[in-house]
């Protein structure tokens, strides 16, 4: 594998290999992150998910020493970033695609951060192959489009073959194809036992990528656990039923206690699950022309959850959160 040098050397870690311990940044008048604690896990792609504005960018700023956090404490591995040794080899961020030097091809600019971080020129070509850039590596950036830009960022995060990624909004303006190959290269570098942390306001696209979440809304943490948990415990789960004895049927139900809507033939059933409910419709003598559970999506969990957060904190701050 092109991306395993040198082998990358995965220590026990005691708790997260990031830790954020009452994380706070205000700016001015604008708590943007707000006593934040959560840890992230090797071996996994850790989402972190949060509507615009929700203080992603700034934690992941502050994960990197990019900024000062007003109160609090954020460690890779146990230390600051700025106390890391060899920093690229350590942590490998994607922050935006912002190309600052048009005139330069993709290899001299992956050969100019080599060389000012001791990591062997031939590592370039091997990132450059891994993003699928080999092709355009003498061409000027400076028309590259979005999505090249994103693999010229990805390539510089993957230089110094870092156990720690961080990737912020990393899909944000690609085309399918390119968010199927970000999804997959996240989840390969996790697979390597690496930490893989990605930000995005997505929810579907998280729900397909990460395995766990931390989710924040106006600076505060919401839930930090696995993306099965969190759906299953902020999501409505309910039933559809059709049946030809629709009345009876639902008289039945209610008597059980379930929650039964009716609408075009179509009965939403809560509170009861399908094996229960098939039962039920076999003692009443029902015919089932459909009993199909309806998992809630990610976004409905999101939406309940940080529904309640932005209640709870509506006087802190403006608008409400905006959910893609
Ligand atoms: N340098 C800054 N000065 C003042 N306010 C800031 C600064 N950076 C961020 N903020 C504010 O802090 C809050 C959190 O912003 P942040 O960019 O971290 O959120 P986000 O979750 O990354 O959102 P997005 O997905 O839109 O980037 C916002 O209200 C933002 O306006």
């Amino acid at each position: 594998m092109p991306y395993l040098w040198p082998p990358p050397v995965i220590t026990g870690t005691i708790g997260g290999v990031i830790e954020a311990a009452g994380l706070t940044k205000r700016y001015g008048s604008t708590l943007a992150v707000d006593d934040l604690s959560f840890h992230v896990e090797p071996g996994r792609v850790t989402g972190f998910l949060g509507p615009n504005g929700a203080g992603k960018s700034t934690t992941m700023r502050m994960i990197l020493g990019l900024d000062n956090p007003t109160a609090g404490d954020v460690r890779i591995k146990g230390q600051h970033y700025r106390d890391l040794n060899r920093p690229l080899r350590t942590v490998g961020a994607l922050l935006e695609a912002a190309w600052r030097h048009p005139g330069r091809s993709a290899r001299n600019h992956l050969r100019w951060i080599a060389r000012s971080n001791e990591i062997p020129q031939r590592r370039v070509d091997e990132v450059l192959e891994l993003v699928g850039l080999t092709s355009v590596a003498k061409k000027k950036a400076g028309g590259f489009s979005l999505g090249m830009l994103q693999r010229l960022g990805i390539a510089s995060a993957l230089l110094g073959d870092p156990e720690v990624l961080l990737f912020d909004e990393p899909v944000n303006g690609l085309d399918p194809e390119g968010i199927h190959w970000i999804r997959q290269l996240m989840q390969a570098l996790a697979a390597e036992g690496r930490t893989v942390f990605v930000s995005s306001h997505l929810l579907s696209e998280m729900s397909q990528t990460a395995q766990d979440l931390v989710v924040i809304g106006r600076g505060k943490l919401i839930y930090q656990g696995t993306t099965e948990d969190f759906i299953d415990r902020a999501t409505h789960q309910s039933v559809r039923v059709r049946s030809p004895q629709l009345a009876e049927l639902r008289e039945a139900l209610t008597r059980q206690g379930a929650q039964v809507d009716e609408d075009d033939g179509t009965l939403t059933v809560s509170g009861m699950d399908s094996d229960a409910i098939g039962e039920l419709a076999f003692a009443t003598g029902a015919t089932l022309h459909e009993l199909s559970p309806r998992r809630g999506s990610l976004e409905e969990a999101f939406m309940q959850l940080t529904g309640e957060a932005v209640e709870y904190h509506a006087g802190d701050h403006g608008a409400a959160p905006e959910t893609t």
